[in-house]
């Protein structure tokens, strides 16, 4: 396919347009991008270099392949970047105005106030909600095959209808469970217009019965306090006294659920995936898990799970599970000597960073001591490791994340072994965020 210019570059420009080419009539690259990410960008980076432009979703879409392209964009220290202009599209009519949709000062001023729901103190509250919960959960799981993915979506979901929610939710729980499982697979909608039954107006009715529940519900959360999320929000105050509205919270609410939920879950699951595949990694963090004797972690044995760390990172930079990150010009940009117009969409792909032989020696392998102080790999380049973004909208949960992946995999390293048959490889469903195409099934031995 021959290569065209995204846009004229203005008269007298010294800059390049930007190459690429629209792949294929109607469906553009949309397809070979949901088959194969890393494979048809490579394949573009090969040939176009580091900036290129090709259709997806029906959009023109910029592709900013590689570290250096990761820290221009996320950094965004001209607000050249949009965060709205990139992932309303995708996600607007259902996590309207969450934190990751707006942008610029707005942003800051939700971010500060946010902020106070993810300090240590109440981050510790929230692992105490967490250790009876994730017992409570694992409980029902068998011994023999399982599959792993839709079990940790189950204990995630209902770890967060108590750490997010607070249990007092009481009956409500498992009419908020429906609405928010709706609202978040809507986001994935082939059809992208409501038609009752279909994914995308359940998702818009899922919306409208989160925010009733959770506008009902403001009142008592302002009055007391609790230890959980939502009670949190509704009480953070930054020292200048500046406070979340009612409908803040709200739409806070239901974008970190979201924001929470699958990423924790693919995590795990690759965790699973990767500790089968690596029994003496397992073993290793079980002898961590063991040293600690206690079925519960408290606040101060995170650290004693370095293991988990390792074992972590190294899932998140296999297979990112927010593999690209969507921005929409505000201005004319120049980058390495490209034009890329205001108004167009563009996306960087940790996804594919993380798969970069340039930066990552032997890419394919699962190597967690490449994150070790020995080794430190990442520290190529500072932007080589992005799973939970960078710059201002850098994940706030990520500490979050940390603890409540550990906080879940010391208790079930302590329960089963678990492995998979020898020589299989987990298929991966990349048409959205990147799960397991089987659910990954295992065999749990009891211990
Ligand atoms: C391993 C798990 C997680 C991963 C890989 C992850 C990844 C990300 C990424 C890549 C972004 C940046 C998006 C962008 O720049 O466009 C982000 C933002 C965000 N994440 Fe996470 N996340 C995880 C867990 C969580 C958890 C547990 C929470 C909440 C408890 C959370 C809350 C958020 C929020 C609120 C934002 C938006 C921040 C802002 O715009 O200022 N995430 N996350």
């Amino acid at each position: 396919m021959s290569t065209i210019p995204l846009a004229r570059v203005p008269s007298g420009s010294p800059l390049k347009p930007v190459p690429g080419d629209p792949g294929w009539p109607l469906i553009g690259n949309t397809l070979s991008s949901m088959r194969d990410p890393i494979g048809m960008m490579r394949g573009r980076y090969d040939r176009y270099g580091p900036v290129s432009w090709t259709s997806l979703f029906g959009l023109r879409m910029v592709q900013m392949l590689g570290p250096d392209a990761n820290q221009f964009v996320l950094l965004n220290r001209d607000n050249l970047f949009s965060n709205h202009g990139g992932w309303d599209f995708f996600i607007g009519p259902f996590f309207h105005r969450g934190i990751m949709l707006l942008d610029f000062e707005e942003h800051r001023w939700h971010r500060r106030i946010m902020q106070q729901a993810f300090t240590k103190p109440a981050l510790q509250g929230y692992l105490e909600r967490m250790g009876p919960r994730i017992e409570d959960g694992l409980a029902t799981w068998p011994d023999g095959p399982v599959k792993v993915l839709p079990r940790v979506k189950q204990l995630t979901l209902d770890l967060a209808t108590d750490v997010f929610m607070g249990s007092e939710l009481g009956p409500r729980a498992e009419r908020i469970n429906r609405a928010f499982v709706d609202t978040v697979r809507a986001g994935t909608a082939l059809l992208r217009f409501p038609v009752p039954g279909l994914r995308w107006s359940r998702g818009l009715r899922g919306r409208r019965v989160l925010e009733a529940l959770f506008r009902d519900a403001i009142p008592a959360r302002r009055a007391s306090h609790g230890s959980d999320l939502f009670s949190a929000l509704c009480h953070a105050t930054t020292e200048d006294g500046e406070r979340f509205s009612d409908e803040d919270v709200v739409n806070h609410m239901i974008f970190l659920m979201m924001a929470a939920h699958d990423t924790t879950t693919i995590t795990l699951s690759n965790l699973f995936y990767q500790l089968a595949r690596h029994p003496e990694w397992q073993e290793r963090l079980r002898e961590e898990s063991r040293a600690l004797d206690k079925e519960r972690l408290d606040f101060e044995d995170l650290e004693a799970l370095g293991g988990i760390t390792l074992a972590m990172k190294e899932a998140l930079r296999l297979c990112a599970p927010v593999p690209s990150l969507p921005r929409r010009t505000v201005r004319d940009v120049e980058y390495q000597g490209y034009y890329i117009p205001s108004g167009t969409f563009l996306t960087v792909v940790p996804y594919f960073t993380h798969s970069m032989e340039e930066y990552w020696p032997d890419p394919e392998r699962f190597d967690p001591e490449r994150f070790s102080d020995r080794r430190r790999e990442d520290k190529v380049h500072p932007f080589a490791w992005v799973p939970f973004g960078g710059g201002a909208h850098k994940c706030i949960g990520l500490h979050f994340a940390d603890m409540q992946v550990k906080a879940i995999l010391h208790q079930i390293l302590l329960r089963w072994r678990w492995s998979v048959p020898a020589g299989y490889e987990m298929p991966v469903d990349t048409t959205s965020l990147p799960v397991p195409k089987d659910g990954l099934p295992v065999t749990l031995t009891p211990l």
